[in-house]
């Protein structure tokens, strides 16, 4: 049975200024249940400045942002019920432990009794801090810190979980950890929307991406389908029977090669072409009766994707 994807967080022709600043600018994009989505992009690109609208903290000048069906405009209350919102930023938290700090913030979304009692478990549970309950807060290490405003978001079981550069300074294990953790609530259904500048982190957490720059979004989809929008160009490699001369002669005279090299056995060519062009290449080169045994291409990491889409765009 077809069942339509349903978006937990829809933004609509958002617009936010400083003055002067074009903070945002027409950015409309949807994240659906059970999908994380990563915003990549430069410092000052406006990443921050449209994750705060999304969770009521700013206003937008022009556009809306609907999250779970409700208006951040006409409906923050219910938006706010709905969202957590986690910040690049920890803040000073004295005189408290993990269990305390928790409990502080599921009281702040009235969360009773034995409600609260299951909720922070949960969270203590899912964030791995189960043995440092009693540990003060301004004892713990990064990631640890982290963890905890990650169960801090979570608290009140929201749709939605946005979380503005969660893996900032993290090591690799912590980062790990926190990979696991946000595939556990996608698969739970939620929507997560996150940020990042560095690139290879969302390529591995993230279902789809957005790059954006300049208060605008350059492309959205995943890394693939970025990568086959734009006109970018890959590496083959390529091992055939016998002597390469022949073949190296063969890729001379095409339009769509270039750069032709034989290192370690392989012939080294850029590409201009997509997978389809890749697929009619390789036959064409059989066609011509070349004893074909290995065709690679390189596929491009996110960083290529990113580099070509905000080419000469950077501020
Ligand atoms: N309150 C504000 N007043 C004036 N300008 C602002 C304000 N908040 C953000 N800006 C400007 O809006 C633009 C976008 O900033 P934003 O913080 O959203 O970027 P970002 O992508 O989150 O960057 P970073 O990766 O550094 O956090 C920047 O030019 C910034 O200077």
């Amino acid at each position: 049975m077809y069942m339509p994807r349903r978006p937990l967080i829809e933004v609509r022709e958002l617009h936010r200024y400083f003055g002067p600043t074009k903070a945002v600018v027409d950015m409309s994009f949807e994240v659906y249940a059970g999908e994380v989505f990563g915003y990549i992009g430069p410092n000052g690109a406006g990443k921050t400045t449209s994750m705060r609208i999304i969770s009521t903290l700013d206003e937008p000048t022009y556009g809306d942002a609907l999250v779970d069906g409700f208006s951040v405009v006409d409906d923050p209350d219910r938006v706010r019920r709905r969202l957590g919102f986690m910040p690049d930023y920890f803040g000073t938290y004295q005189n408290m432990n993990v269990v305390e700090y928790l409990d502080f913030f599921a009281r702040a979304y009235g969360l009773r009794s034995y409600e609260r009692k299951r909720a922070i478990e949960y969270a203590m549970e899912f964030t791995l801090l189960e043995q440092l309950a009693e540990k003060p807060i301004n004892g713990l290490s990064k990631g640890m810190k982290q963890r905890l405003a990650l169960g801090r978001t979570m608290i009140h079981d929201p749709a939605v979980l946005i979380l503005d550069e969660p893996a900032a300074g993290l090591d690799p294990r912590a980062r790990i950890e926190l990979r696991e953790m946000i595939g556990r609530l996608a698969a739970d259904g939620k929507s997560v929307l996150i940020s990042s500048h560095i690139l290879t982190e969302l390529a591995e957490m993230c279902h789809r991406v957005g790059i954006i720059e300049q208060g605008q979004l350059l492309a959205v989809g995943t890394v693939e389908e970025i990568s086959n929008q734009t006109e970018t160009r890959s590496e083959v490699r390529l091992r055939v029977l016998g002597e390469p001369d022949g073949m190296m002669q063969y890729l001379r005279v095409r339009d769509d090669v270039s750069d032709i090299a034989f290192r370690n056995g392989q012939v080294i060519l850029t590409h201009a072409g997509g997978p389809a062009e890749q697929a009619a290449l390789l036959r064409q080169i059989i066609e011509a009766n070349f004893q074909v045994v290995e065709f690679a291409s390189k596929t491009k990491s996110l960083e290529d994707v990113f580099m070509h889409v905000t080419e000469g765009r950077v501020q």
